[in-house]
């Protein structure tokens, strides 16, 4: 009886679910269910061990229930039946856990969801992140770099520690009162103190249920909360958060690798690291409270308890370290596997949000082959890691419960030879048992806290990235008219620092003028724009608005007075209102007097010529764009975006290319809008169209990043130059319009001056 009750309680040990789901990662439902069997096979085992020092001190007889004839018969099965008790106790903690923390995330979503949606700005939260090389080497995680990610917790951390604290003190006295009633019920009879001791334990029990579903509850809400609250990455907002980044870094990030950082790798730091948190705290204000009473119930059996820890802590360190080269691997680093998942994301997103190209050119196929290649390469990856950890986690179960077997050895003869009591070597084994699930548990800690690592490593880097173009320009002038300057600027991308694309350019456009670029394709027209726009800052040369650094104004009073309508408009699932009004609602800062009336959108879409169509729609100014506008023509999409440039009453306009995806007849449309909103403003327009261009004051030829020739549409053509010989190709292109430089058709001369 004696050695099966030891090989079972062996064998439950290795057999373990928890053990063997450890390392992976399970669903939430499923993670608890294992939760709850490896609470319930520890508890076998405990049960199996403590049946098997009971049988071996006192003989199977004690197994027995009492004699209800016999009243001097000690009631030994009595003390089993109060393991019994705790079991069930320590289950109901178990449940108590999970279900006071799942009640507490599902009010904490709900109230968060209805703030919200009271905000009506669910996605506008949602930080912006990306990748930076810079600051690469110094941005790595480390783990107490991923522990300081929770300090905005700490008042919740401390709660949570004191309740683990109480738990941790409830869970050592349980082994202490088992082995108490077990020498009251039959080493010892005294049936008062059995009685009084069973009564303590339950209540302590109790407590300890009580401390364990506040510490988990605690843990869990606040690991929902990180969840729906990511990790302050890169926003678009302002401070406290990391700053917004430039639009150099948005040129060299891809879209899935952006958002797989937001949804996967920050799900995984920030769960990761709250419920590594409530394990750390909990193992090791357990293993403190374990090792005291293990002291007082036995120095002999804790001595060789401790002369066997390093012995083992040897091997698995020899072990371990075997098991970290063969995961240091280039192929099985967690980073690795983590840029594997962020580049299958990239491919289904790129697939996803192009969809009709990917239709129109039938290649669904190769679109799903280049995912599944992705998907099959991070799976092959996952399954090397699952199997060396496998072996590293049953080397370490072996060499855990084999301390076990030694210890009740030991122990056994000891009672045998009365040098002990059969309660204490009870009590003895379960404290070790809890001390050993304790270290356990905290070596668990740490190789999922290096996991962590791997997400967070990109995460942390993010948040660290400092933009290229800093935002801190304050300058807010009482007066604004509208004077461009762009002086001497040298110019590249950064993500082509070879490619010199503007050369000492120099342009300079007066209050109310209008200016038209032209010239050859690639020349640098839109990168003017952009450096305008301070996506960009230049390598040599200043670009000044009013004769001031455009970096010195404050970035948002700046995008009120200088708008852009580019090429190709990009609307937002939203209304056609929100639209229009987008970046100038009360969420974006703005003082409510400030934000535009209804009647101020109207009017903007009036002058934009959309008012019409607008009403047309059954939903009116309500009527949902679609993702990315879809369900709105290119002409109509583009007089939005002209109407969300109106409604800022902008000083300077700058239109880039705006009509030259529409075709003729939408281009017509717009180009009447443009027309309008050109007069009594700053224009710096890019323009194929050669009314648009003749009609402006001045026309700037840019050649190779420099300005080629510039004057009005009459001096360059007398001149003979580059102008002159663009309008003679786009004539000869279109016949029908040579002759009528004045009025020509819009759809013969479409696309041609450039
Ligand atoms: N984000 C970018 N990153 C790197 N290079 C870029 C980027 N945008 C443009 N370029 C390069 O800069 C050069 C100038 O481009 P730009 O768009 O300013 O030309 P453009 O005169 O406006 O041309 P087009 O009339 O065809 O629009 C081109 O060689 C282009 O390939």
């Amino acid at each position: 009886m004696l050695h099966t009750a030891v090989v079972a309680a062996l064998l439950s040990r290795v057999m373990s679910p928890r053990r063997r789901f450890s390392g992976l990662v399970i669903p939430g439902p499923y993670s608890k269910v294992s939760h709850g069997v490896y609470w319930s096979c520890s508890l076998f085992e405990l049960l199996l061990l403590g049946k098997a020092v009971v049988v071996a001190v006192l003989g199977e007889e004690r197994l027995l229930p009492p004699d209800p004839g016999d009243a001097s018969d000690p009631p030994g099965s009595v003390g089993l039946l109060c393991m019994y008790a705790s079991i069930v106790v320590a289950l109901l903690c178990s449940f108590m856990e999970g279900w006071l923390g799942q009640r507490l995330v599902a009010r904490w979503r709900k109230q968060h969801e209805a703030a919200e949606e009271a905000a009506g700005q669910a996605g506008a939260r949602q930080p912006l992140l990306g990748k930076g090389k810079a600051a690469k080497e110094a941005d790595s995680a480390t783990i107490p770099e991923l522990i300081k990610l929770s300090a905005p917790d700490t008042h919740i951390l401390f709660m949570a520690f004191t309740a683990g604290a109480a738990a941790a003190l409830g869970q050592a006295l349980v082994p202490y009162y088992t082995g108490k009633i077990i020498d009251y019920a039959s080493i010892d009879p005294d049936p008062h103190a059995f009685r009084l001791t069973t009564l303590k334990m339950l209540g302590v029990a109790l407590g300890c249920a009580f401390f364990t579903g506040i510490r988990g509850g605690l843990f869990t809400v606040r690991a929902a909360g990180r969840r729906c609250e990511p990790l302050p990455l890169p926003p678009l907002s302002s401070p406290p958060g990391p700053p917004p980044q430039d639009a150099g870094f948005f040129d060299t990030t891809k879209t899935g690798e952006v958002t797989s950082r937001l949804s996967a790798d920050t799900t995984t730091v920030s769960d990761q690291i709250c419920l590594n948190l409530n394990v750390m705290l909990r193992s090791s204000t357990q293993a403190a409270m374990v090792l005291v009473f293990m002291f007082s119930a036995s120095w002999r059996l804790t001595v060789v308890t401790f002369v066997m820890i390093p012995l083992v802590l040897v091997i698995c360190k020899l072990y371990g370290a075997y098991y970290r080269r063969i995961r240091r691997a280039p192929c099985l680093s967690a980073v690795q596997v983590q840029t594997e998942l962020a580049e299958a994301n990239s491919v289904a997103e790129e697939a996803l949000s192009s969809m009709t190209t990917v239709k129109a050119h039938a290649a669904e196929d190769s679109t799903m082959a280049a995912y599944a290649a992705k998907l099959t390469r991070f799976y092959h990856l996952q399954r090397r890691e699952a199997v060396a950890y496998a072996a590293y986690m049953a080397t370490n179960t072996f060499l855990a419960a084999a301390v076990v077997a030694i210890v009740l050895y030991y122990g056994g003869s000891l009672v045998l030879k009365g040098a002990m009591s059969a309660g204490s070597l009870v009590s003895f084994m379960l404290f070790q048992q809890s001390l050993s699930a304790a270290f356990q548990a905290l070596g668990d800690v740490f190789s999922a806290l290096s996991a962590a690592v791997g997400a967070a490593d990109k995460v942390i880097e993010l948040m660290k990235r400092q933009p290229a173009v800093a935002e801190t320009g304050t300058l807010v002038p009482a007066a604004f008219a509208g004077k461009l300057t762009v002086q001497d600027v040298v110019f590249h991308y950064p993500a082509r620092p070879t490619l010199r694309v503007l050369s000492g350019l120099s342009v300079v456009v007066n209050p109310g003028e209008i200016v038209a670029l032209v010239g050859p394709s690639g020349g640098g027209k839109s990168s003017i724009v952009k450096l305008v726009e301070r996506f960009y800052v230049p390598e040599e040369g200043r670009v000044l608005i009013d004769d001031r650094p455009v970096g010195e104004y404050d970035r948002k009073w700046l995008k009120q007075r200088v708008a852009l309508v580019s090429q190709e408009p990009v609307l937002y699932a939203r209304s056609i209102r929100r639209n229009i009004l987008y970046g100038l609602e009360e969420q974006d800062g703005l003082p409510p007097e400030e934000v535009p009336t209804f009647a101020d959108v109207e009017e903007a879409a009036r002058l934009a010529n959309a008012h019409d169509f607008i009403c047309a729609l059954p939903d009116g100014y309500e009527t949902e764009c679609g993702e990315k506008g879809v369900q709105l023509s290119g002409g109509q999409k583009q007089r939005i975006a002209i109407a969300r440039a109106l409604v800022r009453r902008p000083a300077v306009l700058l239109l880039d290319e705006a009509t030259s995806a529409l075709d003729a007849d939408s281009e017509a449309v717009v180009q009447e809008a443009l027309d309008r909103t050109m007069k009594s403003r700053t224009v710096l327009v890019i323009a194929h169209r050669l009314s648009t261009v003749q009609d402006a004051h001045r026309i700037v030829v840019i050649q190779h990043g420099q300005v080629a020739e510039q004057g009005t549409h009459d001096q360059l053509l007398e001149a003979g130059g580059t102008y002159a010989s663009l309008v003679r190709r786009q004539l000869a292109r279109a016949p029908s319009a040579a002759g009528l430089l004045p009025s020509p058709s819009s759809a013969s001369l479409a696309g041609g001056l450039h």
